[in-house]
């Protein structure tokens, strides 16, 4: 029988119910009426009974979003992130098969909180579908013209004066910059030595840093209409922070050009595992082939955000080679032996976070914190620092910034 489903999804999502294996999922855990469920909206789909279907996967949807925000998201069992992944994909089918009723936005939205929120099945089809959506709505299967000018648009990437303090950089405590060492060298003097270094001309390959450069515009183009989590607020300790999701256009309008007084920053998100098209424009550094784990084990985030930015002192667990790819940000570095003077909060959830504001320290109720040893710099745009693990960071931005970590064990 011929498939129901719009054409420009064939090749993408599967022509019939069993073709999706919902049997691979796990029943016992998700009960029988519940699968019922989710099987009917399937059925309905496939016999292009689209607004049936839709009313199914809803309800698969808000029984599903109740498990995933139940308890620690660590505890949340992969089935129901499987089962909210497929509920998306049908949702997402549903509206653009409905193009009277929703716009492919909308279907791009759904996948988006599939990708964010649900565990991939059937080989990421929503990362496949949302991809096939975007060039449907773009119009064309091609990625946006490349940028022929060596430097980015004048237009695009804000120079503005630097009117919040400017760190003065102490030349006894900058940290040291090499350029390219060799992989013997960085092992044997940075990484197993623990000392941070800023790597120099490492990224000069790299397409964000090159013929695709990372303008606003061109991060508009490629993820505009992409929902993303931000970080609202000056600082994660802060009562007042919270986290909202919106699509990268919003965000880029209302954090970045209109300046808005509340902070949002696209901070610790793994963009390029959501859209593939920006992971081709950055490079894996050979340094982090210098582990026991396995590449496929890196961890890699995208921290995009306005002037002002403030991730407070905390550390990490895996060696990070932050690169920065647009703008400039001050970085202040305490070794783990001087974790005493930091005063790391108490209790399980903050114990890698310190209480202390770096740049404007309380020294009545934190005096040992004076007399920490520090290291410094001001990271610039093509710069990658080595933050050891377990070393305490505290990072602000200069400028509209765009760094990306690398974590790896
Ligand atoms: O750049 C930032 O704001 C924080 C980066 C960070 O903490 C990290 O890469 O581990
Ligand atoms: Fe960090």
């Amino acid at each position: 029988m011929a498939t129901c489903l719009p054409k420009e999804l064939q090749d993408v999502v599967p022509g019939c119910k069993k073709a999706l294996h919902l049997e691979t999922l796990d029943k016992s855990k998700l009960g029988a009426p519940f699968f019922f469920v989710l099987a009917q909206s399937a059925e309905r789909l496939f016999q292009g009974r689209f607004q049936e279907s839709l009313g199914f996967a809803t309800n698969v949807l808000d029984y599903s979003w109740e498990k995933l925000n139940t308890g620690h998201w660590k505890d949340v069992d992969v089935c129901w992130r499987e089962v909210f992944t497929f509920g998306s994909l049908f949702k997402a089918v549903c509206q653009y098969g409905m193009r009277d009723r929703f716009n492919t936005m909308d279907a791009i939205k759904t996948c988006d909180l599939g990708l964010l929120m649900g565990a991939p099945v059937l080989d990421n089809i929503l990362s496949r579908l949302v991809a096939v959506l975007q060039n449907s709505a773009r119009g064309t299967t091609k990625r946006p013209q490349e940028q022929c000018s060596k430097s980015p648009p004048t237009s695009q990437v804000p120079k503005r004066p630097r009117t919040l303090i400017l760190p003065v950089i102490d030349s006894e405590k900058k940290v040291p910059r090499v350029h390219c060492p060799s992989l013997k060298s960085f092992l044997l003097n940075y990484m197993r030595k623990r000392q941070p270094v800023i790597i120099q001309s490492n990224m000069e390959h790299w397409p964000a840093r090159n013929h695709r450069p990372w303008s606003l515009e061109y991060l508009r183009q490629i993820a505009g209409c992409r929902t993303v989590p931000v970080e609202l607020g000056r600082r994660y300790t802060e009562e007042s922070w919270s986290q909202a999701l919106m699509t990268v256009d919003e965000f880029i309008d209302k954090y970045i050009v209109q300046k808005s007084s509340d902070v949002g920053y696209l901070a610790q998100h793994q963009l390029f595992d959501q859209i593939p098209e920006l992971r081709e424009d950055i490079r894996v550094p050979d340094y982090c082939c210098l582990g026991d784990g396995e590449e496929d084990d890196i961890v890699i985030n995208a921290w995009f955000g306005p002037k002002g930015t403030v991730s407070p002192l905390h550390h990490d667990p895996q060696h990070n080679l932050l690169a920065q790819v647009v703008g400039s940000k001050y970085v202040r570095l305490y070794a783990e032996e001087v974790s005493d003077c930091v005063y790391p909060h108490e209790g399980h959830l903050l114990h890698n976070t310190s209480q202390v504001d770096v740049e404007n320290p309380d020294l009545q109720q934190f005096p040992r914190f004076k007399s920490a040893p520090y290291l410094e710099c001001t990271l610039e745009p093509g710069e990658m620092l080595y933050i050891p693990p377990r070393y305490w960071h505290y990072i602000r931005s200069l400028d509209v910034s765009f760094s990306v970590s690398f974590w790896w064990s």
